[in-house]
């Protein structure tokens, strides 16, 4: 510190020594006389502790206030700021009073931030959290740090259900989250009058773009969704697969796009893999088709030329991990780095749209009928950017989820032959026509679509018991297993107003795309594959990501 300036410093100390000795007692005045230099120590440290003890004191304001106020959206950066301006003004008010070593103020600035944790940390463990009586792990309990990095390893699955092995249906997987795994509990939260969405949907809502269904809540989002995509969905349903089966018919009654030539040779059909494949491909294709009336050849081409589902797994991850920390939501999407795959996506979707538009209305497809309803609507087209959402919603949606189900279906029923067996003869007895695209067979393939949906229900949970979503009388199960087994916890589509809309259109299509290729080919596991591994190479980023499943397709003569 230059000369001059700790002069003043010292002037300051003196003139503060001065007042103190006016205020205390005689005889201590003059024991502090005769002390004074001694004193003057001590009333620095005095002081000193007094503002680190205001520091502390402040950041246990802030805590209190932010609890409440739980900044999120435009507010995070004024909450930034006032935290770290805070222990600035702090540190010169000390400077003011009394000049220290710089030590001292990176005390005090450390003072403030280590009562905020201290004063969140023991918050969070403390009884008088509202959550306090949840059991579950002590990290979880303190930050949702832990769960984000779980989810960038992609564990999220494994860890919830450990999670729920260790402590019961319902835990405590953040400072401010419960799991539940009770299906007694599904009216209560997914139900209409149930829960509304929480932060964990709106931090995926780009304040500059428009929002999409999945991020609306309450009355927002029940009239946007009749008015839009169910809506839209219902008026195609009559028709769903003969007015946009092209995909499925061209890809499927002619194999070769799906990677497997005809003439009885045996071929590795690489079923699901990212980079992409085979079910991806057709997945995507199927619903630009269903959305857009066509626009995406990656099953024809056997690749996916603008890297697209790269794109749409980097914006899963982003969106799932940011998910855990809404707050970091409003700041994460200002870095440059990590909206690329966002703006990327958002610009094929502008481009699609565009051919579209260019197209005409040749086939009714989702478009035709979403922007007829924005239409009747409004009479322009004020909705236009929000169409545009949810029609990427949409193909967002239904492509990499039915890649996933068709991809775990094959893996099931190759790694139980005796189901194999049951669903390849329950498709050749329907099918005995030899053509697979008739949809309106579908209501007999029971034991297929039985396969679709196990494992993970009760009782048996972690088994693969297709026979247990047969009725009673027509299945093998237990008994007594079958009345335990209940239905109401089947939510792969979840459940309520906020269900999926897709849902009937995705188990056409899987049913569809899973006779005729049964009715064509043999499956197997590649024999070099290690199978049993395979489960371990699945990541939940929200959608899920897989290592690739090695099947051999061999052509039935
Ligand atoms: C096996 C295939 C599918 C599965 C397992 C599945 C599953 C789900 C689930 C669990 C939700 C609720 C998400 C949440 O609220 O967190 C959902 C919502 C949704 N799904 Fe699907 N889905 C599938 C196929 C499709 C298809 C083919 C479409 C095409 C239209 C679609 C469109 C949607 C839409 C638009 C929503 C948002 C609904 C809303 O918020 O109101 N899904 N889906």
């Amino acid at each position: 510190m230059p000369a001059q300036k700790r002069l003043e410093g010292i002037k300051v100390q003196k003139q503060i020594h001065n007042i103190y000795m006016t205020l205390l007692p005689r005889q201590i005045a003059s024991y502090v006389k005769s002390t004074s230099g001694q004193i003057i120590d001590d009333i620095r440290a005095t002081e000193e502790r007094l503002i680190e003890s205001l520091a502390a004191l402040n950041s246990i304001t802030n805590h209190l206030f932010f609890r409440k106020y739980e900044p999120f959206g435009r507010t995070v950066p004024y909450a930034l700021v006032c935290l770290l301006v805070e222990p600035i003004l702090l540190c010169l008010v000390q400077a003011y009073v009394s000049p220290v070593r710089w030590t001292r103020y990176l005390f005090t600035y450390g003072a403030f931030y280590a009562s905020l944790l201290s004063s969140i940390i023991l918050y969070r463990l403390s009884p008088f959290h509202p959550l306090a009586k949840v059991p579950g792990p002590m990290m979880h309990k303190v930050s949702k740090l832990w769960s984000v990095w779980i989810c960038w390893q992609g564990r999220q699955h494994t860890e919830f259900k450990a999670m729920h092995d260790k402590y019961g249906p319902v835990v405590r997987t953040g400072p401010n989250e419960i799991s539940v795994v009770d299906p007694s509990a599904v009216n209560d939260v997914l139900g209409a009058g149930g829960l509304p969405k929480g932060k964990w949907y709106l931090a995926r809502q780009d304040e500059r773009a428009p929002s999409n269904l999945l991020t609306l809540t309450g009355e927002k989002h029940a009239n946007r969704r009749e008015s839009g995509i169910e809506g839209s969905m219902q008026m195609l349903s009559k028709n769903t697969m003969r007015s946009s089966p092209k995909v499925l018919r061209c890809s499927l009654k002619d194999p070769s796009p799906l990677g497997i030539a005809g003439g009885g040779m045996t071929l590795m059909l690489i079923i699901s893999e990212l980079p992409p494949t085979t079910f991806y491909l057709h997945s995507f294709d199927f619903m630009a088709e269903f959305v857009f009336g066509g626009g995406s050849d990656m099953l024809k081409e056997g690749k996916d030329k603008k890297e697209i589902l790269e794109l749409l797994e980097h914006h899963m991850i982003t969106g799932a991990l940011v998910a855990h920390i809404p707050w970091f939501f409003y700041l994460g999407n200002r870095i440059p780095r990590a909206t690329e795959a966002t703006l990327k996506m958002r610009a094929y979707a502008v481009e699609w749209v565009q051919t579209r538009l260019a197209k005409g209305a040749k086939v009714k497809d989702l478009w035709y009928h979403l922007t007829d309803e924005a239409a009747r609507e409004k009479e322009e087209h004020p909705l236009m950017k929000e169409v545009v959402a949810d029609a990427l919603l949409a193909i967002v949606a239904g492509a990499d989820t039915t890649s996933v189900a068709l991809t775990n279906f094959f893996y099931m029923i190759l790694k139980h032959p005796e189901h194999y067996q049951r669903v390849q003869e329950e498709v050749d007895r329907v099918y005995a026509d030899g053509d697979a695209t008739d949809v309106s067979k579908q209501s007999r393939l029971k034991y297929l679509s039985a396969c679709l949906n196990p494992e993970c229900f009760y009782p048996r949970t972690d088994d693969f018991v297709p026979s247990r979503w047969l009725s009673a009388n027509n299945s093998d199960s237990d008994s007594e297993d079958h009345k335990r087994h209940n239905r109401k916890a089947f939510l792969s589509f979840s459940s309520g107003p906020a269900n999926c809309v897709g849902k009937k259109l995705a188990r056409q299509e899987m049913l569809m795309v899973i006779s005729l290729l049964m009715q064509r080919f043999k499956f197997t596991f590649a024999q070099d594959f290690d199978w049993e591994q395979w489960p371990e190479t699945m990541k939940d980023f929200f959608a899920t990501s897989r290592g690739p499943l090695r099947v051999v397709a061999r052509t039935k003569s």
